[in-house]
């Protein structure tokens, strides 16, 4: 085992999300078991109580790769020297709301997060925004985070992309292993839009696959879109685990790269790509080698793939508009 362990912080640590995140954090999901991690937990001042017992359940499993537990309410104390800063802490929806609902109550949070991480994290700090509305969130910290590269910050969409992929294997009925090349454009809202068009199963371009254009239009791109509510429904709280699950497995990807041959969805800060415009923090199909995200270049997006795409977009800069309007961008 290397002896330095990675500074993990996770906002939001005693919420849903966090008590399924954290354990697999400490065992080793997402580093591996020859890599020690150090968790930085924040929360805020009331849910510290909830947030030790949930430490003494981490020492009562006396995980191997765990190192270390700090937790605390101050962002400047927790964030300090982090390598990879997992941003959940957010008021979840509930049912009836959508996502664009929570700007102003999450917002408020991000701007002070990423003015802390720019002021104590390590340099080479990578941050992924969990809480939503995840993509302005991200937008909300990195604006706010002085001199750390607004490609240090992501949000996901790797929860949306593993439902699609999900979906796709159950309709064709194969393993969720034969699907590669998934993407999700967008937002992380229901304008979200996952493309058949590019992915591939089994080698054999998916869309051509399903052979049924009403099921990719009416049935594929609603039941990935809105699952988020659908879970919200049947569980009356939104998911957690799947939430964390993907959370690992975003920015595992970011940390070790994606497969070969493969890309993986992300929302990253756009560079114009595919007619995204600069300023705002859209999903795209990327690959990572050596722990830099590169958007997928070259796709041909027809006119039903970019109606879809140009509507999330319009969403997400309304978001952008409105987090301008409230002072919230740096
Ligand atoms: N991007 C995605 O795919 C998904 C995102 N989410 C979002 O993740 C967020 C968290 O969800 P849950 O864990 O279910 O919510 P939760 O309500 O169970 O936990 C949120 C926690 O954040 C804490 N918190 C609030 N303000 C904070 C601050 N300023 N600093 C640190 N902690 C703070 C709360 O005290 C609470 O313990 C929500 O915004 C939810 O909508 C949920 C599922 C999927
Ligand atoms: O839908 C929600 O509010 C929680 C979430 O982001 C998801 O499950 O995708």
């Amino acid at each position: 085992m290397t002896t330095t362990p990675v500074k993990v912080a996770v906002t939001g640590a005693a919420g849903q999300i966090g008590y399924s995140l954290l354990f697999r954090l400490a065992a080793g999901d997402l580093l591996g078991p020859d890599t020690p991690i150090e968790l930085r937990l924040l929360e805020i001042t009331p849910a510290l109580k909830a947030l030790e017992g949930v430490v003494m359940e981490l020492d009562d499993c006396a995980f191997p790769t765990l190192a270390g537990v700090q937790i605390g309410d101050d962002p400047t104390t927790v964030f300090d020297g982090v390598n990879l800063a997992l941003l959940v802490g957010a008021r979840p929806r509930g049912p009836g709301m959508e996502r664009g609902d929570l700007l102003e109550a999450n917002g408020g949070i991000f701007a002070p997060q990423g003015k802390a991480l720019s002021e104590v994290a390590a340099d080479d700090v990578k941050v992924v925004v969990t809480g939503n509305p995840a993509n302005t969130n991200a937008l909300i910290a990195l604006s706010n985070a002085g001199d750390i590269p607004a490609r240090q910050f992501s949000a996901l969409t790797r929860l949306d992309h593993n439902r699609a992929i999900a979906q796709l294997a159950a309709r064709l009925q194969v393993p969720v292993t034969e699907v590669k090349h998934m993407t999700i454009w967008g937002n992380h809202s229901a304008t979200q839009y996952p493309d058949l068009f590019h992915a591939e199963v089994s080698g054999r371009n998916a869309y051509e696959a399903v052979g049924d254009h009403d099921w990719v239009e009416n049935t594929f791109i609603p039941t990935v879109a809105k699952r988020g509510a659908a879970i919200i429904e049947a569980r009356g709280a939104s998911s957690a685990a799947s939430a964390a699950s993907a959370t690992i497995d975003h920015a595992r990807t970011w940390l070790q790269g994606t497969a070969e041959g493969d890309w993986v969805s992300m929302a990253v800060p756009s560079d114009g790509s595919y007619g995204v415009p600069e300023g705002i923090v859209s999903s795209f199909p990327v690959t990572v080698t050596d722990g830099e995200w590169s958007i997928v270049q070259g796709l041909e997006i027809d006119d039903f793939s970019r109606a879809r795409i140009d509507a999330s977009v319009e969403e997400l800069q309304g978001e952008r508009d409105a987090v301008q309007e409230l002072g919230l961008l740096g």
